[in-house]
Formats: structure tokens, C-alpha cells, sequence
């Protein structure tokens, strides 16, 4: 049996060759005469699973490492008799971090607090959601858009996207793409909405770069509209617009899911659903497969203020790293991809180790997700 695996996917040799011969090839583009004789092919998003790519290959099974699945033509493989998983949530918390990081900078740099601000939600689902949960435990208020969530009738305030425009200080979008249906969200932010938005408002992307209409707000920003912006996916990829860069407060090389945990559980999680295709089911734990965090332990003194959370938050995570790293080479040929395959290993929170001497403290971190512990004060 041959799998052929993405080579931007961390533990997948190890992982897949219990279960036959392992081959990384990159994704972009995947060697064509690699799939002549592969059973399995691993993917990562940057690689258009279809027919034109499978058609007449004898693959079996498709995973991808990922939670978006627009790169994939699920439609197609299962008429075509082709198994398929995704990696669901596998780096929702790795993009709740990245986006934690880039409004503790942004609160920083132009002087305010995050808990005098509105965070509205487009996509409430394991990003979405997760985010909600740590803004609402640091009584930041949140607005939600969900309109498939609310038509199923789940629980939750959700609103309508227009409410979010006209309320929120913060817009956020995590939603899947979507390029056509009844909740199409392909420019989701269009001119209109662009326009709408408060003056003085923080719009994120951290899904997928067509939600934004890029154009629409190259112009928007070069007409002067008070907005920051914080772009970690772009239309498109990986050719970006260089001068939409030079105009974004923040923007990164669609990395904002790429800690070590991130990409170990979306490996994990399509290993275990090809071994469960092969009659082989079988778990992976997560910690067998990590290394330590090479930065162990703080000591926080007092109560969790702002500050004091940016400094953890930026101790683990800053984005200004990978926007400084993407504004060097944007442009260049191949290098927004080579930035993604050689990415410096980057840890989730809970990688930290934190003693308080304040109960509240302590409590606070952990319900954030850092490995908090409360040591009272000698
Ligand atoms: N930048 C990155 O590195 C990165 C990492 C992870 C995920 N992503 C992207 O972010 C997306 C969201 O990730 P997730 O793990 O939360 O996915 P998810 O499927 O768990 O959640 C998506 C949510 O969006 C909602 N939704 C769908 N259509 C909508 C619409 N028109 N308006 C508002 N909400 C809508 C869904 O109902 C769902 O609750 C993924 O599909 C992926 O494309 C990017
Ligand atoms: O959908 C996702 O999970 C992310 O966008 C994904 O992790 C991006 O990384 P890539 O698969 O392109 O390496």
C-alpha cells in the first residue's frame, strides 16, 4: 500500500507508515506521475482535490489535514466511489490565538482595551465559538452571525449580519468558503458592507481569503476609511495583492492556524479516519507525539489586567513575527509558500505554565486555556 502525504504535514511518516509506504510530496502541485500508483492521498488546503487531478487514479481514500474543505470536490469523490475526512477544529484554538494576539497588539498600539469593545462573529462554529467562550470569560461583549446554525434552530443569540456591521467595534470572519447556495460567502465582505463598517473598526480574516472582496477593500482602505485591518488569508493565494498588504495593519502568509498542536491533530485526525476506512481502527494521543514546549514556566503576580494577558499571550504568540516575515518576501515567486513550509515551530497557550498568586488569576488563565496554577504568595 502507497500513501502519498503533503510534506507540510508534521508526523504524518510516522504516523502512515503503520499502515504502508510512505511518500511527502508538496502540495502545490503534487507531483502528477506520484499518484500513478499512490492508494491514499493526504492533503493540505493548497492542493485542488477533483476529478482532473484522481480521474482514472486507483486512490481510495482523500484526508485533508485541514478544517476548510473548499479545496475539495466531495462531490466528485463520492460518486467516484472515494473515501473522504477532513480535520475538523484540528487548529481552531491556534486561530483563536492568532486572533487574541493580533487585537492585544492593535489594542496596544492605538490605546484601548479590549473589554470597552464589541467583537462580532461571522461563522460560530470551532473558531467561532472557541472565540467566543475566551472573549465572554474576559466579559468582552460578542454580537453572532450564523445564519445555517440559526435556521437549524441551535441554541444561541444569533443576529443578523447587518446588526454586526452597524454594533461591533471588531469584525471577525470564520466562516467556511462557500462560492455559491443559500449561505454563499463568497464576499461576504463586499464594497457595501466595507463601507458600513464603524469608523474605527478592526476587520479580521482568518478564514479564507474570498470571503473579503480584496479589491473592494484595497479601494475602501485607499479612499482613507478608518479601518485596521488584519489579513491572514488573501485572494488570491499565494499571489497576493502586494499593495493590499502595504495598506493592512496585519498580514500574515495564512498561518494563523499553524501551531505545532494545530497541525499534529489535523494529522492525527485523518490517520485515525483512514486507519477506521481500513478496518484498522485505531486512536493516537496527542502528547505521545509532542515535544515539550521549550519555554516552560512564569510567574504572574496580582490580578490577570490586560497588560498582563498581552504579555502571556505575546510571550507564546506574536503575530508581528509572521507580518514582519510576509512583508519581506511578499512578491517574490514561491515565497509565500516557502514561508508556510518552513514556519518557526509556534505552541498553543496551554504550552505555558503560569503560577499565580491570585486565585482569580489562576482560574482566569486556565478557563482561557493556558496551564494555569494557583500558588498563594509565601
Ligand atoms: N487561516 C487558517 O489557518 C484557518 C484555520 C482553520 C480554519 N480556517 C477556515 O476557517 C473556516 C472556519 O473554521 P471552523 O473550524 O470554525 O469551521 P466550522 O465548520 O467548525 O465552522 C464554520 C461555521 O460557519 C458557519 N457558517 C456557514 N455559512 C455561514 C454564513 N454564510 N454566514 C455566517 N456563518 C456561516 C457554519 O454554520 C459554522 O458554524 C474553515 O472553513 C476554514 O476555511 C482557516
Ligand atoms: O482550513 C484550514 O485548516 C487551514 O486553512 C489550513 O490549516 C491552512 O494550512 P494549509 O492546509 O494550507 O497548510
Amino acid at each position: 500500500m502507497k500513501i502519498l502525504v503533503d510534506e507540510n504535514m508534521p508526523y504524518a511518516r510516522e504516523l502512515f507508515s503503520r499502515l504502508g509506504d510512505v511518500r511527502a510530496v508538496p502540495g502545490r502541485p503534487v507531483p502528477v506521475e506520484a499518484l500513478d500508483d499512490a492508494d491514499a492521498l493526504m492533503v493540505r488546503s493548497v492542493t485542488k482535490v477533483n476529478e482532473a487531478l484522481l480521474a482514472g487514479k486507483r486512490v481510495k481514500f482523500v484526508g485533508t489535514a485541514t478544517a476548510g474543505t473548499d479545496h475539495v470536490d466531495d462531490g466528485w469523490l463520492a460518486q467516484a466511489g472515494i473515501g473522504f475526512s477532513a480535520a475538523p477544529g484540528c487548529n481552531a484554538i491556534a486561530v483563536v490565538e492568532y486572533v487574541f494576539s493580533a487585537l492585544l497588539m492593535l489594542g496596544e498600539r492605538d490605546s484601548f482595551a479590549l473589554t470597552d469593545r464589541t467583537v462580532g462573529i461571522i461563522g460560530v462554529g470551532n473558531v467561532g465559538g472557541r472565540l467566543q467562550k475566551r472573549l465572554e470569560a474576559l466579559g468582552i461583549r460578542t454580537l453572532l452571525c450564523d445564519p445555517p446554525r440559526a435556521d437549524r434552530g441551535e441554541a444561541g443569540d444569533f443576529r443578523a449580519l447587518d446588526e454586526l456591521v452597524a454594533e461591533c467595534d471588531v469584525l471577525t470572519f470564520h466562516t467556511p468558503l462557500f462560492k455559491e447556495g443559500p449561505y454563499k460567502t463568497l464576499h461576504l465582505a463586499d464594497e457595501s458592507l466595507l463601507r458600513r463598517l464603524k469608523p474605527g473598526a478592526i476587520l479580521i480574516n482568518a478564514c479564507r481569503g474570498p470571503v473579503v472582496d480584496n479589491a473592494a477593500l484595497k479601494r475602501t482602505l485607499e479612499e482613507g476609511h478608518d479601518l485596521s485591518v488584519v489579513l491572514d488569508v488573501w485572494e488570491p493565494e499565494p499571489d497576493l495583492d502586494v499593495e493590499l498588504l502595504k495598506l493592512v495593519d496585519l498580514g500574515t502568509a495564512h498561518i494563523a492556524g499553524y501551531t505545532l498542536e494545530g497541525k499534529a491533530r489535523g494529522t492525527t485526525q485523518v490517520f485515525e479516519a483512514y486507519s477506521a476506512f481500513l478496518g484498522q481502527p485505531q486512536q493516537v494521543a496527542l502528547d505521545t507525539l509532542l515535544p515539550a514546549p521549550e519555554f516552560g514556566r512564569i510567574t504572574l503576580h496580582g490580578p490577570l489586567d490586560e497588560s498582563a494577558l498581552k504579555r502571556l499571550v505575546h510571550l507564546v504568540y506574536d503575530v508581528r513575527r509572521d507580518d514582519a516575515l510576509l512583508r519581506k518576501v511578499a512578491g517574490m515567486p514561491g515565497e509565500f509558500d516557502r514561508l508556510r513550509k518552513h514556519y518557526l515551530e509556534r505552541r498553543e497557550w496551554s504550552s505555558l505554565y503560569v503560577i499565580c498568586d491570585d486565585a482569580d488569576a489562576a482560574a482566569l488563565l486556565s478557563k482561557l486555556g493556558f496551564n494555569a496554577v494557583h500558588h498563594p504568595a509565601r
